[in-house]
């Protein structure tokens, strides 16, 4: 069976579907429906452009570990449940990830960026741009489901 890979300028040659990098990233719906984007920091790979907040695995954690450590070293909330919602393999050139994405609608703290990261509260279409390739595939998601609602 082909996995449903996201292959990003060319990704990389001979890809390796069990080498993927796992990452955990969550989809914060507020009570109005809007989500948050935050801006990747200065000095990673595509620094600048607009994603969902989150970040890798660590060794023993489940991705909802991995969340929660994530969102509160990154923007500074404890967030409640956070299910899987949908899985995407993207192929970049810095290499393959396994992007877990996860819906929270609850969580405490105040939103701070540790990163000198910005945020937005967006709803669809977003109006922040360039979006990381491997986020967009999460706007068409979110359009889907209001298009069905
Ligand atoms: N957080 C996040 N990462 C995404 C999204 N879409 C997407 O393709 N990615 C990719 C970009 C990176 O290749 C990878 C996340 O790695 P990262 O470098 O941001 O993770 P991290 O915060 O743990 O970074 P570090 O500790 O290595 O500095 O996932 C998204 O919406 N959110």
């Amino acid at each position: 069976m082909t996995a449903d890979v996201l292959v990003v300028d060319g990704g990389r040659e001979a890809a390796a579907a069990n080498s993927a990098t796992e990452v955990a990233v969550g989809v914060l719906i507020d009570g109005e429906g809007r989500f948050l984007l935050t801006s990747r920091p200065p000095g990673k790979v595509y620094a600048g452009y607009w994603e969902f907040p989150g970040g890798k695995l660590e060794a023993g954690e489940t991705v909802e570990q991995a969340l929660r450590r994530e969102l509160q070293e990154e923007i500074g909330l404890t967030i409640g449940s956070a299910p899987v919602w949908r899985t995407q393999l993207v192929d970049y050139p810095h290499g393959l990830v396994r992007l877990h994405f996860c819906k929270v609608h609850e969580w405490s703290g105040e939103l701070q960026m540790h990163e000198g990261q910005d945020s937005r509260w967006e709803r669809l279409p977003v109006q922040c741009e360039p979006v990381l390739p491997g986020t967009v595939p999460v706007l068409r998601w979110l359009q889907e489901e209001a298009d069905a609602a």
